[in-house]
Formats: structure tokens, sequence, C-alpha cells
């Protein structure tokens, strides 16, 4: 990593060919994008925090135990003290670690960014979760995650929002293999990771922009967000600010906060999104 940095035009240089011997996502983590003659300026970052949204670069991330979990360090990102409805942290497990249950009533989904865990049930049934991969826990369901070398997790959690004859399940699955959705009048392409059924009080998003392509509607609408850009590079406007943004940024979207993306650079975009829904906003 230090020989990466130390080496800045071959960098740029060979940057899509040097992206593409890195595993999947490793820039969430490797930020090295970051521009060489800002990085070491005492002060600087591109971190935001305002009424209606927040940009957190990882020059910001600050990691400290996470609560109850063993050998995993925490970041947490955007949490309720901002107005959103839900947490997204990043855990970063260690040599023999294990999550903490949430708190009661409280639903969890896990997207792996980096390294590999077992997810186990308590039917004792087991999951190894590889980069890209994720998984729904329903609130209440009793699970373990464990981690014998190293991995980084982004979690969502929240409060689940109880409707009259649906019951979630729990969900495993991998981005790779879900199918495309339509998006009309739009250009990027769209899975979700979720069912798209009432029992679901959230769904996470995976959309792909091509470098020039940028969203159609200048969309401003009810939902809260949370999104970690997983590759690539580009311009996210939020209200009237107009924010650079790479892989490994984190931005918190309040309600109606107009928002808009253009994909610049010469790799895809690829970011992952919480997106509250199937509820009456009342
Ligand atoms: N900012 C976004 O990308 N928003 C999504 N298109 C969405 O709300 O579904």
């Amino acid at each position: 990593e230090e020989g990466f940095c130390s080496a800045p035009t071959s960098e740029h240089k060979t940057d899509s060919n040097s992206q593409q011997q890195q595993p999947l996502y490793w820039k969430v983590m490797n930020p090295t994008l970051s521009p060489l003659h800002l990085q070491d300026l005492p002060g600087f970052t591109r971190s935001v925090y305002k009424r209606d949204h927040a940009l957190i670069t990882p020059e910001s991330h600050v990691f400290s135990p996470l609560p109850e979990w063993v050998n995993t360090l925490g970041a947490y990102l955007i949490t309720p003290a901002m107005g959103s409805h839900f947490v997204m942290y990043l855990a970063k497990m260690q040599v023999h670690s294990r999550s903490a249950l949430p708190p009661q009533d409280v639903e969890r989904f896990l997207f792996m960014v980096e390294g590999t865990v077992a997810l186990t049930n308590v039917s004792g049934i087991s999951h190894r979760l590889l980069v890209d991969s994720y998984a729904y826990l329903p609130a209440n369901f009793d699970h373990s995650v464990k981690c014998d070398t190293s991995a980084t997790i982004v979690v969502f959690e929240r409060r689940y929002v109880n409707v009259q004859n649906h019951i979630p399940e729990q969900i495993v699955g991998s981005t790779d293999m879900q199918p495309l959705l339509e998006t009309p009048g739009e250009v990027f392409e769209l899975r979700k990771l979720l069912p798209m059924s009432a029992p679901y009080d959230f769904n996470i998003h995976i959309m792909d922009f091509q470098p020039g392509e940028y969203l159609n509607v200048k969309e401003v609408h009810y939902n809260q967000h949370g999104l970690l850009l997983l590759e690539g590079q580009g311009i996210y406007r939020l209200g009237d600010n107009w924010y650079p943004v790479q892989a490994g940024d984190t931005i918190w979207m309040a309600p109606f906060v107009p928002q808009w993306y253009a994909a610049l650079g010469k790799t895809r975009s690829r970011y992952l999104l919480y997106k509250d829904v199937n509820r009456n906003p009342l």
C-alpha cells in the first residue's frame, strides 16, 4: 500500500489495469485515488455534515471497539443523531472475531466489502459470506457472524416497522446473482438485494453507471438513503452542493434533499443504497 501511494504517476497511468488486478471493492478500504497533494494537507477533509445530507470520506473514519462484538472495530457513519431512522456502520472484524446481536426489534443487513465470514443462525445453518455477498437478518432473529482472519462488513440496522400478517425471512445472496431490473427513463443498471414485498420495510439497491452516465430524474423524495460508493468516481449533487466523490465515500441523504449523480473517470461507478420502502410515511 505504501509503494502504491508513493508512485502517484504510475498509479494514475495504470489505474484501469491495477483496478482489474485488485479484489472486488478493494478501493472501498484503499482510497488511493485521494488527490496526493491533498492527502497530507493538515486538517483537510472532503467530509461535510449538513442538516439534510452528509458526505463522510475515509480520512474521517474513526474506529472504536463495537459494543459487545469480539475483536471488532466499528465506525458509525450514519446514526439517528443526523436525523436518520437507521444506522450504517463499517465493522472491521479481526482474527477470531464474533458479532453481537442488534438490540431488540432491530433488523440488520450485512454486505461484505472485504474478506470472508461465516454466518450461523439459531437452527445451526451456516453460510460463508464472501466479498459481494449479503445477508438480511429479521428483528429478533438469533444469529452470529464469525471471522477467523479479517473482514470488513458494511452494516445497516433499523427498528423494524411491523405490518399485520407479514413476516420477513432471513435472506442470503450475492449481488451478481440478482437480476437486472427495469429502470424506465434511466440508463443506470439496477439490482435490488431484498424482495420487493410488504414484509420488508427497506431495500438495498445496487446501482451501476458507466462513465458519462447520470441520473435523469433530479430526485426529491420522501425516502432516506445511506450510500456507499463501491467503485468509481463522479459528482454527487446534494441540495445546492456538488461533491466530487470516489469509491469508499459514504453519503447520508435526508428525506427530500435534491439528489443527482453523474459518473466520471474511466471505470464503472457502483453504489450500494439503503432506501426505506413499503411503509406509509404518516
Ligand atoms: N440517489 C439515488 O440514487 N436515488 C435512487 N435512484 C432511488 O431513490 O431509488
